[in-house]
C-alpha cells in the first residue's frame, strides 16, 4: 500500500507493506542510484535490524556506513548531532550520497536534522521502527534536536526522499513504547478521523490493534497527516492541527526531563489537559475530554502527570513555536474529529493549565 505525499517541490511515498524491512536494497535503488550512504540508528534498534539492511544494500551496490548512538530522547541533542556530522565527514560523505534514519521517532527526527544540515543538506530515506515514528514522526519533513529550554528548539523542514513502513517490526517494540505510539494515533483520530476513532473504540486492547488493526492504524494515521503536510508544509495553518496536545505535552516532557515521560504518554496527558480546560471555557463539546481520557487508559497511556508545577509548565511552553509576539496559537477540538486553532494571548495559557479537581 503506498501513500503519495504530493508536495509541489519534493513529492515522495510511503510505502506500508509487512516485510519491507527484507528488500531495503530494492527499495533504495528504486529512489538512488548507487551512492554512499550513512545509516544512522540508535542501540536498541540496529542490533535488530542493521545487520540485514547493510546486506541487503550491499548486495544492490550501495557502499555503508553507519553510525550507532545511545537510544533515548535524552540523546536528541547538539551533542549527538555533532558526532553525526563528524561521521558523516569520515565516511567521505557528498552532497551525492545520502543518509538513512533507521529507528524510532528520535532517530528519524535527529538523522533528518543531520542531513539537513550537512553540506547544507542532503538526501534522505526514512525506515521507522517505532509506531509512533510509522504514523507520524518519519512523515512530513520536521527534523529536530532538543535544547534544555525545549523540545524540538532547533530544526528544519526537510522533506525525505521515502518512507519505508513495515508493521511487522512493531512487533519488536516492548509494550511501553507501543502503547505511546497509539497516542499519536488517538490524536489523529480526535482532530480528523472519526472511521480510526471508531477502529479504536472497537478493538479489544492494544495487542489486539497489534494484531488486528496495525496496517489500518498506520494507514489511517498517515493519511490524516498527509493531508495536512500537503496543504500546509511550513506549519502555519491547517498542520498546526497535528500539534493537539503538544503544547502542554512538550512542556512535561521537558520539564520532567528528556525521556522520563514518552512522547506520545506527553501528548495524551496534554490532550486531556487542554480539552478539560477547553470544555469549561465552552470551547468544546463536553464530553471530548472524558472520551479521550477513556480512550488512553484503555490504551495504557498516562491520563495525568505528577508533580503538575503550573509555573515550571507555563515558563517552558512560552518557547512553544506556535508562539507569535505575546500570542500563541492552541489547537482545540471543538467536535470529536474536528480540530481549530485559537489564538490567545500567552498568559491566558495559565488557565489551560489549570488540572480538574
Ligand atoms: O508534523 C507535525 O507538524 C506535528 O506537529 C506532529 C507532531 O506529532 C510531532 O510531535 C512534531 O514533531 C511536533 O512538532 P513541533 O513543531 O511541535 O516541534
Ligand atoms: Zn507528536
Amino acid at each position: 500500500m503506498n501513500i503519495s505525499v504530493d508536495l509541489p517541490n519534493h513529492p515522495y511515498d510511503l510505502v506500508i507493506e509487512q516485510g519491507a524491512i527484507n528488500e531495503v536494497g530494492t527499495w533504495v535503488s528504486s529512489l538512488w542510484r548507487e551512492q554512499k550512504i550513512l545509516i544512522i540508528s540508535d542501540d536498541h534498534v540496529a542490533p535488530i535490524y542493521a545487520q540485514s539492511v547493510i546486506e541487503s544494500l550491499n548486495h544492490v551496490g550501495f557502499e555503508t556506513e553507519i553510525f550507532i548512538f545511545k537510544a533515548g530522547e535524552a540523546q536528541k541533542n547538539l551533542e549527538t548531532a555533532e558526532k553525526a556530522w563528524h561521521a558523516c565527514a569520515e565516511a567521505q560523505l557528498t552532497r551525492s550520497d545520502g543518509i538513512i534514519a533507521l529507528g524510532g521517532g528520535v532517530v528519524g527526527d535527529l538523522a533528518a536534522f543531520v542531513a539537513s544540515t550537512y553540506m547544507r543538506g542532503i538526501h534522505f530515506l526514512q525506515i521507522p521502527t517505532s509506531l509512533t515514528a510509522q504514523v507520524d514522526s518519519s512523515i512530513g519533513g520536521k527534523t529536530a534536536i532538543n535544547s534544555k529550554i525545549a523540545k524540538n528548539m532547533i530544526g528544519t523542514f526537510t522533506q525525505p526522499d521515502g518512507v519505508l513502513i513495515d508493521p511487522n517490526v512493531l512487533r519488536t517494540l516492548g509494550q511501553r513504547e507501543f502503547n505511546e505510539g497509539l497516542g499519536e494515533v488517538i490524536k489523529c483520530a480526535a482532530i480528523a478521523d472519526l472511521e480510526l476513532w471508531n477502529v479504536l473504540e472497537q478493538a479489544k486492547d492494544s495487542t489486539d490493534l497489534l494484531n488486528n488493526h496495525a496496517e489500518e492504524i498506520i494507514y489511517h494515521s498517515c493519511n490524516v497527516k498527509r493531508k495536512v503536510v500537503v496543504a500546509d508544509e511550513l506549519d502555519n495553518g491547517v498542520r498546526l492541527y497535528l500539534n493537539f496536545g503538544h503544547t502542554i505535552g512538550h512542556a512535561i516532557e521537558a520539564t520532567a526531563g528528556y525521556g522520563k515521560v514518552m512522547h506520545g504518554e506527553a501528548v495524551a496527558i496534554g490532550m486531556i489537559q487542554i480539552a478539560q480546560a477547553a470544555e469549561k471555557k465552552g470551547l468544546m463539546e463536553i464530553g471530548i475530554s472524558n472520551a479521550i481520557k477513556q480512550m488512553a487508559e484503555k490504551y495504557g497511556l498516562p491520563t495525568s502527570y505528577a508533580p503538575w508545577i503550573e509555573d515550571e509548565l507555563y515558563q517552558s511552553l512560552l518557547h512553544d513555536k506556535k508562539g507569535r509576539g505575546d500570542t500563541i496559537k492552541i489547537v482545540l477540538v471543538p467536535k470529536l474529529g474536528q480540530a481549530e486553532i485559537f489564538q490567545i494571548p500567552f498568559k491566558e495559557m495559565r488557565e489551560f493549565l489549570i488540572e480538574d479537581e
